[in-house]
């Protein structure tokens, strides 16, 4: 029996998936398995039990990447599952950034019942007048699962739109339209672009990427859309920005009390992948995952160790190591396997990064002695027998 913990709500769709060898439990601490949308886990102890974390969603900033790799805990995410959410967002968003939208609705509320709203209307509505999109320059900076939907779904509405990424998956790069001008330097968005829109995961290269310095060569007027996180952006230049006119407006999904009410800044609340569509996504893609992962070893999607599909086990017995990526490992196992007796029937061995994760199927099953040796074997960070 596996012991399941949500520290968010996760969409029932996903979690009626779960067989009766899935237990929910309310306390962490039990868990052997743990979904999660954006709840840190960054100050939770990880209890000895725990085995995977599935992020229904994208970004993983909330969780602590490395300390899980040390303790071979599998992190999941769920590519793509909410781009379209977050792509109609971010098209609401530009249309929102360009016409006076929340000024003259909030002015409208604030005229209460006046008889004579009508007349008012009418009289006012100049002062929210805005811009159209179409022809206007859009860079958009990431194309991933979401950037590339927002950059085609633009250059639909007619913007010119500019795309960067350096490191562009040959799946994305297939996907997007070929009227995406691609920019191989940042600097060209800033330099160029009416509206810009991020879309990349924070990490120490990512933060602060809007900042006095790079406000300083924007277009004088310029929008910017924030659908990431708040942290790419340093607020105290973005106020500035928004004081000097440099930057017109500021949409982000990350209200913090820096921005809040700042004149300029449109607040959303992390609203982005909020639909049920979304929502039922993150939830399917991220129990299959676990269970996959739970039941048979196989690795799928994970940001912390590398993809591993050995499929059901058919044999006796199967047992996964999660390792350091050196030299003269799989030796050691195979090794320790034979002293045994035991016949591997099949093996798989990937790595990513400084980590790597072995699964192998065997025959006679294996025993309380073999899995000590092989933890006992130095840069073994875990073993986890399956079957
Ligand atoms: N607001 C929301 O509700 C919401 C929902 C989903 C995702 N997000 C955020 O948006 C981010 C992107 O989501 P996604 O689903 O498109 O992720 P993704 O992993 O599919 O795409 C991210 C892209 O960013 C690119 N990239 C990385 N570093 C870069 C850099 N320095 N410059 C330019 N490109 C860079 C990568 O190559 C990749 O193509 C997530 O990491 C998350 O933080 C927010
Ligand atoms: O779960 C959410 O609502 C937000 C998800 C989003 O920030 C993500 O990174 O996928």
């Amino acid at each position: 029996m596996f012991k399941v913990n949500c520290l968010n709500k996760i969409a029932n769709v996903g979690l009626d998936l779960f067989t009766d060898n899935y237990q929910m439990v309310d306390n962490f601490n039990d868990a052997n398995a743990v979904l999660v949308r954006s709840s840190s886990i960054h100050d939770l102890e990880l209890p000895h039990s725990l085995d995977a974390i599935a992020r229904a969603g994208a970004g993983v900033n909330n969780i602590p990447l490395d300390k899980c790799a040390e303790r071979g805990i599998v992190v999941f995410n769920t590519p793509g599952a909410n781009a379209n959410g977050v792509k109609e967002m971010v098209i609401a968003a530009l249309i929102i950034a360009a016409r006076n939208i929340v000024g003259g609705v909030n002015w409208v509320n604030s005229c209460g019942a006046d008889p004579e709203v009508a007349k008012l209307v009418e009289k006012n509505k100049s002062k929210f007048s805005g811009t159209e999109v179409k022809g206007k320059k859009l860079g958009v900076i990431g194309l991933g699962a979401t950037g590339v939907l927002v950059a085609n779904a633009a250059n639909k509405l007619e913007m010119e739109v500019y795309g960067y990424d350096p490191f562009i998956s040959v799946d994305a790069a297939w996907k997007l339209s070929k009227f995406i001008k691609h920019t191989k330097a940042l600097e060209e968005i800033f330099r160029n672009c009416d509206f810009i829109t991020v879309h990349i995961p924070l990490s120490d290269s990512t933060k602060g990427m809007f900042n006095k310095d790079t406000f300083a060569i924007m277009k004088d007027g310029v929008k910017i859309l924030n659908f990431s996180r708040d942290t790419l952006v340093i607020d105290e230049d973005m106020i500035e920005a928004l004081k000097s006119g440099k930057v017109h407006r500021y949409v982000t999904d990350f209200p913090n009390p820096n921005v809040c009410g700042v004149e300029g800044v449109i607040t959303i609340p992390h609203l982005g992948a909020s639909t049920s569509e979304s929502e039922d996504n993150c939830a399917v893609m991220a129990v299959r995952q676990i269970m996959d992962y739970m039941e048979n070893g196989n690795i799928k999607n994970s940001v912390n160790f590398p993809n591993c599909d050995m499929g059901i086990c058919t044999q006796a017995g199967r047992i996964a190591i999660f390792h350091k990526n050196i030299p003269n490992m799989i030796s050691q196992f195979t090794a320790t396997f034979a002293r045994e007796n035991i016949n591997i029937t099949d093996m798989t061995n990937k790595s990513k990064g400084q980590w790597a994760y072995s699964l192998l199927d065997i025959v006679p099953p294996s025993t309380d002695e073999i899995v000590k040796s092989l933890r006992a074997i130095d840069g073994v960070l875990k073993v986890r027998v399956i079957k």
